[in-house]
């Protein structure tokens, strides 16, 4: 959850496209083919950012102007100050402009480079090529941009220091001018390794400067040491931004796992038209033209708002809401169970408004299933035809949650999975369900073949978190946690169906008219980070599924995990006040608690 999350955006924010570097790379050099000067980019970029800036600092100007006793922000006090960090690549040219332009607007401005040598500041010595389309693989190249920005820093005066000589000094944040914001400009979408040495020492200091100063943290493009593709932060060493200035293209990474950290609130300075440039790669390679137009479809779709949901008709009942059988909530010999799963997934598809349930559970959880909700039904998880026939009967079907890891609740879950199959119902598998589609996989069983073929025209739904997916997959967590875009294709295509790889900025991919799309869902908070979460999150997929009256978006996986997303941040949003009977917090949020906000969340997607 984003610091400005505020709930109206629920229902009002646009899909927004996210791409990777390579595609960035792309669209840039597409833009340059048509003839537009690289370094003229680089100016405008910097000259967007500038304005940004102004405009940020003018915001936090006037809001702690408000706040007593903490005026250190206000303008009589002293000139605006801003420490820009460079590195020695295009992002660190985009910094130097931007120091440039800071001072003309009248601004204190102190860059602080790192990775130069003394050398590189003799601007005399430099020759100035001019014009040279940017590639990512010519370092030579890179630097022209920079360097040419470096000189007209220099030229204006800019004031500067190289990290290295101060990194010998344990004070070396305090020698650094204090200053109102901090610009990161150290790395970009260029980093493709743990930052080490003075890079490294440079992204601490950075971070603790900024934090004595209680001042902005601001990065330029996406903060050092965050990889744009993936996420991905090295050994916990990256810019911690208030705001990030992102350049032509929303990036992946920006939005999954680190991202979420990182980032802060993010500001779009789009500077090329991205269509155009699409369209100008393909009229110049006309055979490439559909892999042009491929290479610039975005790798996913950010949401952040869910779609609303028409009142139910008055003239309807219980039946028109679907029938959910929740298998799950086993008891396996000699433990002391895992009933909770299954009340907590089966409480929460009737919080989403799923018309009527059973529950499939060890009979030792009958009576707290009904103390905790007397809505359901109840069977005994090993009546194997029992539970068979409720199959039939029922519309939708969520089998793994609490199910039980031994031998017997495999064979529960191939039977149950098969039997769901040859009724033609709709599955979810969660938890211990994915478990045993894992070892079914690994063993090459027959019901991982029937289960893919099944899944191409009937909805199965899989909702691993990365521990699940490593093992679906046969990997390591850290696999899959480095390229989780590219972990949820890979289940995709080895199962078959639908799926959530689950975590901040869950992943959705989804089946849609024979297309594959994906989905990053930037909602939800760590208070969601605890035990039955996943359950609830079940249940609210397969309520939504149950739901045959609500239309085909309303009913999604992304809708799903949506809701789900909101009702934690319901629970812990303070600036919302028409929320607060329901307020909980991050620290001490209880799965069970998602059921009141669930339902409040309903509510208001209803239009
Ligand atoms: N590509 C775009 O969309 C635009 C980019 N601009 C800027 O250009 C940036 C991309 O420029 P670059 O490709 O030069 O990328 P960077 O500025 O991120 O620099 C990459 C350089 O750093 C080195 N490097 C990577 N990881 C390292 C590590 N851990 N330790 C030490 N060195 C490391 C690389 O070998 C390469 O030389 C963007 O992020 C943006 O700031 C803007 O000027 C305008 C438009
Ligand atoms: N930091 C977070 N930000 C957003 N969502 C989160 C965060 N931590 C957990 N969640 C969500 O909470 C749920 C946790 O699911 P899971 O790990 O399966 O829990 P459990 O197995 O205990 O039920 C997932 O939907 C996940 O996306």
């Amino acid at each position: 959850m984003r610091n400005n999350t505020n709930l109206s955006s629920i229902k009002n924010t646009k899909p927004i496209a996210l791409y990777n570097s390579e595609q960035v790379y792309a669209m840039e050099q597409a833009w340059f083919a048509e003839g537009y000067d690289s370094f003229g980019l680089m100016k405008q970029a910097a000259w967007q950012m500038t304005q940004q800036i102004e405009q940020i600092y003018e915001r936090k100007t006037v809001s702690t102007s408000h706040s007593a006793n903490t005026n250190v922000y206000h303008r009589s006090a002293h000139p605006r100050r801003a420490s820009i960090w460079v590195g020695k690549g295009n992002n660190g040219g985009d910094g130097w402009l931007i120091a440039h332009y800071l001072q003309q607007a009248g601004w204190q401005v102190e860059v602080m480079t790192v990775g130069f040598s003394e050398n590189d500041f003799d601007i005399h010595d430099q020759p100035v090529t001019s014009k040279t389309p940017r590639d990512k693989d010519s370092d030579s190249r890179n630097i022209t941009d920079a360097t040419k920005a470096l000189q007209i820093a220099l030229a204006s005066s800019c004031h500067y220091q190289r990290f290295e000589d101060i990194i010998s000094h344990d004070d070396a944040g305090k020698r650094n001018l204090p200053a109102d914001i901090y610009i990161d400009a150290l790395f970009g979408i260029g980093l493709d390794r743990a930052p080490e040495g003075a890079y490294k020492a440079a992204i601490n200091a950075f971070n603790n400067v900024t934090q004595q100063n209680n001042a902005l943290a601001i990065a330029v493009d996406i903060p050092s040491g965050l990889v744009a593709s993936t996420g991905e932060v090295f050994e916990r060493i990256a810019i911690q931004a208030d705001v990030t200035l992102c350049l032509i293209a929303r990036k992946f990474g920006l939005h999954t796992k680190d991202g979420t950290d990182y980032s802060g609130d993010i500001v779009d300075i789009p500077l090329i038209p991205h269509q155009e440039a699409c369209q100008q790669t393909a009229s110049h390679h006309m055979v490439a033209q559909k892999n042009a137009s491929q290479a610039f479809e975005p790798v996913a779709t950010l949401l952040t708002a869910a779609h609303s949901m028409k009142p139910r008709r008055q003239n309807s009942y219980k039946g028109s809401y679907g029938h959910v059988l929740v298998i799950g909530g086993n008891r396996v010999d000699g433990s002391q169970g895992m009933g909770g799963a299954a009340i907590l997934s089966a409480a929460s598809t009737m919080a989403t408004g799923a018309g009527k349930i059973t529950v499939a559970c060890h009979e030792a959880f009958h009576g707290s299933l009904l103390t905790s909700l007397p809505d359901a039904m109840t069977i005994n998880l090993h009546d194997i035809s029992g539970v068979k026939g409720l199959i039939k009967q029922a519309s939708i079907v969520a089998i793994g949650m609490g199910l039980g890891r031994d031998e017997k609740a495999k064979t529960l879950f191939i039977n149950y999975v098969q039997a769901a199959i040859e009724n033609e119902k709709s599955i979810v598998i969660d938890a211990d369900g994915l478990y045993h589609l894992a070892s079914l996989h690994m063993g090459n069983h027959e019901l991982i073949t029937e289960l893919r073929e099944y899944s191409a025209n009937h909805q199965v739904c899989l909702t691993p978190h990365s521990g699940e997916a490593a093992r679906l997959l046969d990997q390591k967590i850290s696999e899959i946690e480095s390229n989780r875009l590219q972990a949820v294709k890979q289940c995709a295509a080895t199962y078959g169906g639908d799926w959530i790889l689950k975590g901040a900025g869950s992943l959705v991919l989804e089946q849609e008219e024979g297309k594959e799309q994906i989905y990053v869902c930037d909602v939800g908070n760590a208070g969601m980070a605890t035990a039955g979460m996943g359950d609830v999150l079940s249940g609210v997929t397969t309520g939504l599924l149950a739901q045959q009256d609500l239309s085909a978006e309303a009913r999604s996986l992304h809708q799903a995990v949506l809701i789900h997303g909101f009702a934690g941040d319901v629970l812990v949003n303070q600036a919302n006040s028409d929320t607060n009977t329901l307020l909980v917090g991050q620290r001490g949020l209880q799965a069970q608690d998602m059921l009141a906000a669930i339902r409040h969340v309903m509510q208001l997607m209803i239009v």
